[in-house]
């Protein structure tokens, strides 16, 4: 636990008063007791924090695992200049608890408990030590204010396992999505649906300690700006003496407010940023440097003699040094990467002399060159090299921005990206197929999605809220009650047919089928023959289904245990056996064996189908699939999780098939992948009245449900891997004062003041 920020009531609270007559007083009274969790505290973190506070919670706990980069400024507004650097979730907190309205009791009582408290962990939610079950049931709810399917798949099986109501959020630009997910209520969870497969990527801002390929395919494309951008100070790298100064003045200002001493200003280089504030980075002078010998920015062109290139050369080198060897160091140094899933590691300066070597070719430059071809660390650096070369000797300058069908644009982000994942360990590394295509995704982030997303939030917690105090401990009473009172709903970006941006439906019904929240057992095809158990703990286990400290069971014997307290040397010597040579029977075909993990209250059945052939199968023109050729993937890829069930005879390969799709799950299921679907507008749907939906007409009178014609979502369901994307809704509500045009204000006012969720965005 870090540094607890706390502040005490002192005079008559304006805000209060103004909460006061807004919310119902039992409401307020529950808001100013109750704990929250929030977990993330990025753009939609900050909005969040911002509204927690304004709504007068006063226990609040904050988890992030990132540090301020100068990127985030721009619309997480929580964070200064002179933050960047320290924990996202110390600052957050600060700043929220800031805007915590003072409160004192209607008899005048300013006790202790009145006292706000906003508590940061700067650290990851996948640590089990710290976020657990136990944690968890200290408070309310949770919100997930996150980016990634992992940390969401993690929170969402706490939450189950622990009984606490969660309000799950994503966005993907202009469009986003909120539910609330909770065990009793009987409601979907996170992992009820399949993702659908097209990807996007919403991300405007530099991860300073990343975690995914997709983050250091943004930070390339910076550096390309940083390199050969017409402003070079348009590039989120950038920083000058004015900024840093700044940077400098407001920390000493900070530390001077919080009282430090000046020996405390300089030991409290985790927490304060006191050492680092100002500080210049280890790279700009070199990258100047570098951009002076490739004439980009000069008033007066270059003259160029032989000994140019070699010059060139070096300056490469020292750049590239400085960005992937002494800056990482450095912030090593001043512990700075400490959640980081692996310690990151430089770029060893072997690898880093191939920038001086003449006789180093580039790889697009090979004979056997492919673009799906994975580069070493040396191989970027001589691509890299090479770009900088071919950038000087040009006639015309270089694209002033990163365009990923411009050749040179595209080696260079893809050499900078995998030297970046080199450093902090983050596989797959790309090729420059792959890295095209993560770039050609990303898609800017939007300050105003993130504000409503997270207002909505807010509003679904009053709701969770007011019927836990309605019911207190009965738990049946409290999801009955969640169920009808809250709701999945879309941010769109067009307008629905009568003009409104929001879509709230009711929250689904589980899947049946979903391994997470209904104990389904999952079926696995796989060759049992060739995978070790190695293999399936890493790619199926682990990977594909999210389990942390798994324990495998065949035939009711452990053959495989993983926690604190196991010795790893224990189940050794089964890791390389292959699946149908494990101890107790094997796994076979038609075998159902059994995974647990405690941390995660999780425990499933897995049934296995053998299959030892598999083909690339595509859609033809009439929607009929056929085989076209033996599939040539590695063996760990060669899994269908889903799909049938065994059958008595080992299945012939039309008994299995869906290898494409089998493909297109795996590519969505990568942690990074984020889907949207089509946004459509809500064009006339087809109302079969009469047939409203019961829980709409007595739970909501303000919302009146009809059915649409097609299985498309009249709502886009968007989310950086966040919902449900490929969830189809049958019904579709919208609000009954939407029936009459004319009265919408005045229908809308008096919803307003009631506290309806449903807003109309003009
Ligand atoms: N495993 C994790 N543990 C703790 N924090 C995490 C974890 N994974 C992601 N986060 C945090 O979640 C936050 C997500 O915020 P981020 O700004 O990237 O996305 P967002 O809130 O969807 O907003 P935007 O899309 O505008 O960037 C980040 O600050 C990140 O550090
Ligand atoms: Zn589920």
């Amino acid at each position: 636990m870090t540094t607890e920020s706390t502040a005490t009531a002192t005079s008559t609270p304006p805000i209060l008063t103004g909460l006061q007559s807004a919310l119902p007083s039992p409401l307020l009274s529950k808001i100013l007791t109750s704990g929250i969790l929030l977990i993330g505290s990025g753009g939609i973190g900050c909005e969040l924090l911002k509204n927690l506070a304004l709504s007068g919670f006063r226990h609040v706990e904050v988890v992030d695992l990132d540090t301020i980069d100068v990127s985030n400024l721009n619309r997480q507004f929580l964070f200064r200049a002179r933050h960047v650097g320290m924990p996202k979730c110390k600052v957050a907190s600060e700043a929220a608890l800031a805007m915590v309205p003072p409160y004192s009791s209607p008899d005048g009582n300013n006790s202790n408990s009145n006292e706000a408290a906003y508590i940061p962990h700067h650290g990851n939610v996948l640590d089990n030590s710290k976020f657990n079950v136990p944690y968890l049931q200290q408070f309310a709810l949770v919100l997930n204010a996150l980016d990634n399917i992992t940390a969401r798949r993690r929170v969402n099986r706490l939450c189950l396992a622990a009984g606490i109501p969660l309000i799950e959020a994503g966005t993907a630009g202009y469009l986003g999505q909120v539910t609330v997910i909770h065990k009793s209520a009987g409601v979907e969870c996170y992992e009820c649906q399949v993702k659908a497969t097209q990807k996007v990527y919403p991300i405007c801002t530099i991860r300073s300690t990343p975690s995914m390929p997709v983050h250091c395919v943004v930070w390339g494309k910076e550096l390309y700006k940083l390199c050969f951008g017409g402003k070079v100070e348009e590039s989120m790298l950038f920083e000058d003496e004015e900024s840093l100064r700044a940077e400098k003045e407001g920390a000493a200002e900070e530390a001077d407010a919080e009282g430090k001493t000046d020996t405390e200003k300089s030991t409290d280089v985790s927490t304060n940023n006191m050492e680092s504030a100002g500080e210049k980075s280890t790279y700009m002078d070199q990258v100047h440097n570098l951009r002076a010998l490739m004439d980009i920015g000069n008033d007066v062109p270059q003259s160029k003699d032989e000994h140019h290139e070699s010059n060139l050369r070096i300056a490469a080198k020292e750049a590239l040094t400085a960005l992937f060897a002494t800056e990482i160091n450095k912030q090593i140094g001043m512990n700075r990467y400490k959640t980081a899933e692996k310690v990151p590691v430089p770029i060893s300066s072997q690898d880093l002399d191939t920038c001086t070597n003449v006789d180093g070719i580039p790889p697009t430059q090979r004979a056997d060159y492919a673009p799906t071809e994975i580069w070493t660390p040396a191989d970027c650096l001589v691509e890299m090299v090479s770009c900088f070369i071919h950038v000087s000797n040009a006639s015309s300058p270089p694209l002033p921005e990163f365009d990923k069908d411009d050749e040179m644009a595209m080696r260079f982000v893809t050499a900078a990206c995998n030297l970046r994942q080199y450093v902090f360990q983050i596989e797959p590394n790309q090729s420059l197929y792959d890295a095209k295509g993560i770039a050609g995704n990303i898609i800017p982030a939007i300050a105003t999605t993130n504000a409503i997303v997270a207002g909505l939030q807010v509003l679904q917690a009053f709701h969770i809220l007011k019927c836990q105090l309605e019911f207190g401990d009965n738990k049946e009473e409290v999801g009955a009650g969640i169920k009808k009172a809250c709701r999945y709903t879309y941010c769109l970006r067009e307008k629905t047919r009568k003009g409104y941006l929001l879509q709230p439906t009711q929250l689904p019904a589980p899947n049946p089928n979903c391994f997470v929240c209904r104990n389904a057992i999952i079926s696995l095809a796989l060759n049992t023959k060739e995978w070790t158990l190695e293999m399936l703990l890493a790619r199926v286990i682990k990977k594909e289904l999210g389990f942390g400290a798994p324990t495998v069971l065949v035939g009711g014997d452990i053959v495989y245990e993983e926690g604190d307290d196991i010795d790893p040397e224990e189940y050794a010597a089964n890791l390389p056996k292959k699946l149908v040579d494990l101890p107790s029977g094997g796994v076979g075909h038609g075998a159902v064996f059994g995974v647990e993990d405690f941390s995660q209250d999780l425990e499933v059945e897995i049934s296995v189908t053998h299959k030892d052939e598999w083909f690339i199968t595509v859609e033809g023109d009439d929607g009929a699939k056929k085989e076209v050729k033996p599939d040539d993937r590695e063996e760990s890829e060669k899994f269908e999780i889903g799909g049938k069930k065994p059958v008595a005879a080992a299945p012939t390969k039309s008994a299995a098939d869906g290898v494409s799709s089998e493909k297109d799950k795996t590519d969505s299921k990568d942690d990074d992948s984020i889907e949207v679907m089509d946004v459509e507008p809500v064009d006339k749907p087809s109302v079969t009245d009469g047939n409203s939906n019961n829980a709409a007409d007595d739970a909501d009178s303000d919302i009146e449900v009809i059915e649409v014609s097609t299985p498309r979502p009249a709502a886009a369901s968007a989310a950086n891997g966040s919902l449900s994307p490929s969830r189809v809704p049958l019904k579709k509500r919208r609000l009954d004062w939407d029936r009459d045009d004319q009265n919408v204000d005045e229908a809308k006012k008096s919803k307003t003041d009631e506290g309806v969720e449903v807003i109309e965005i003009e």
